[in-house]
């Protein structure tokens, strides 16, 4: 692997749509930036690169994975010279009580020597702000939003200073937006009052991209932070500004034409994703599959498949699980949440494999886990960032794959236009 002389960015992200979100924005602020599935093999070639966005699936797993997962990465980023690691969580702060957001900072920060971890999931251009340390998701705060039924992380209470105290052995202090408005000094003289209390992290509000700005700034100086896009941007736009990066301007690395077959995939129960699969119904042959089925055993897949076949040499298809959220709530009831969830991403990783093998090359995938799910069957090991499609969603294309040549684009279940499916496929040639 050819890096930069030292990796000026290193990030881990919790999720692989997350990943991508994140490379996208990191991308477009002009930083050189890969993509890799977990820690890359030293054999996989990789062009020299700024910022490395190491994938993990680890939101939803058991926390003390999440913290091994997460560290190693660490220390694989730190050992390529990365003076800041960008811990890249959701947006909307997926995680419950049990989850994994606190416990991998705390390890974080202890490894990094940090004092005080600024985070912040805001990311305004898709409408998530914090204001008071409340995450608000567009006009709503994040538990009047449709987060609250997610199906693995049902996100409850918009209060990520009490959320994050839940979870997290450090203290949780509070930045807030008047102070950010204040500028980098008067945010570190806040982080030094907070430090100096013991407070180990600290929720910054921030409602503009001129607010990340001012966080990034002060990030730059820090070892770690925990974060979504936003803080991503912040970062990328004070390396750039201080001279850290030559800021490049974004190639199109979606390249050369891959041809073949295209298909999307959709596992997100989101609001956004059932209306991108309403609108796809006009355009292109879309297969319900039964969640129920996928989990008695019935052969979902495999039908699927055979539904599949003869229709993708004419055009795309999409084959969808998702389901509106009383009839997530009733499959979990029956089987139990981490039962479906699993189920149905082992049904998607099934079908992906089975559509490659028929000569899919285009795959659209809708949902983080489902995501994860396909691409790990697909054994891809790294993605260059393309054309945007959608703000926190890229064209990728795979890198080191065993199945040669391939685009992908991984969408966050809440991204992306009600005509999500076809502006992919547009872009993915
Ligand atoms: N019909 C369904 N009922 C219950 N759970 C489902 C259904 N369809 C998909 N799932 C599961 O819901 C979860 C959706 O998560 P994810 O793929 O991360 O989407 P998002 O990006 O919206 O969070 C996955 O674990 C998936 O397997
Ligand atoms: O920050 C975000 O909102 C996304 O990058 C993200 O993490 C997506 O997660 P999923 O909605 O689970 O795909």
């Amino acid at each position: 692997m050819t890096l930069a002389a030292r990796l000026s960015l290193g990030c881990i992200a919790d999720d692989y749509t997350g990943a991508s979100d994140l490379a996208n924005t990191l991308t477009r602020a002009g930083l050189r930036t890969v993509q890799t599935i977990g820690v890359p093999a030293d054999d996989l070639a990789l062009p020299e690169v700024d910022a490395v966005v190491v994938s993990l699936k680890s939101r939803s797993i058991e926390a003390g994975l999440a913290v091994s997962r997460s560290r190693a990465a660490e220390a694989w980023l730190r050992g390529r010279g990365a003076g800041h690691v960008l811990f890249k969580i959701c947006s909307t702060f997926d995680s419950t009580d049990a989850g994994n957001i606190g416990p991998v900072m705390d390890a974080l920060r202890a490894d990094s020597g940090e004092a005080v971890v600024l985070v912040t999931p805001a990311f305004p251009e898709t409408g998530r702000t914090v204001y008071q340390g409340n995450l608000f998701v567009g006009a709503v705060p994040l538990n009047e939003s449709p987060l609250k039924d997610h199906p693995l992380n049902p996100m409850r209470d918009s209060n990520l200073v009490r959320v994050l105290a839940r979870q997290s052995k450090t203290q949780i202090g509070l930045v807030d937006l008047a102070t950010v408005t204040r500028g980098a000094d008067a945010v570190r003289a806040r982080l030094a009052e907070l430090s100096g209390k013991g407070i180990g992290a600290a929720v910054i509000d921030a409602v503009f991209d001129r607010d990340l700005e001012t966080i990034g700034l002060v990030a730059a100086g820090h070892r770690l932070s925990v974060g979504a896009s936003g803080i991503g941007l912040g970062l990328a736009r004070a390396l750039v500004s201080t001279g850290e990066v030559k800021s490049t301007t974004a190639s199109s690395a979606a390249g050369a034409p891959v041809g073949g077959s295209a298909a999307c995939l959709a596992g997100s129960c989101s609001q956004a994703t059932l209306q991108q699969i309403a609108k796809a119904e006009a355009v292109m042959p879309v297969l319900h599959l039964d969640p129920d089925g996928i989990i008695t055993g019935a052969g979902e897949a495999q039908r699927a498949l055979e539904w599949a076949k003869p229709r993708v040499v004419d055009g795309p298809v999409l084959i969808a699980s998702s389901s509106a959220s009383d009839q997530v709530a009733a499959l979990q009831a029956r089987h139990g949440r981490d039962a479906v969830g699993l189920a149905i991403e082992h049904a998607m990783a099934d079908i992906a494999e089975g559509l490659v093998q028929a000569g899919v090359k285009r795959l659209v995938v809708a949902g983080g886990e489902t995501s994860g799910a396909v691409v790990d069957r697909l054994k891809i090991p790294g993605f260059l960032v393309g054309v945007e499609i959608a703000a926190g969603v890229p064209v990728l294309r795979a890198v080191g794959a065993e199945k040669g040549d391939m685009l992908l684009a991984l969408k966050s279940g809440n991204f992306g236009g009600a005509e999500f499916f076809t502006d992919a496929l547009g872009l993915m040639r």
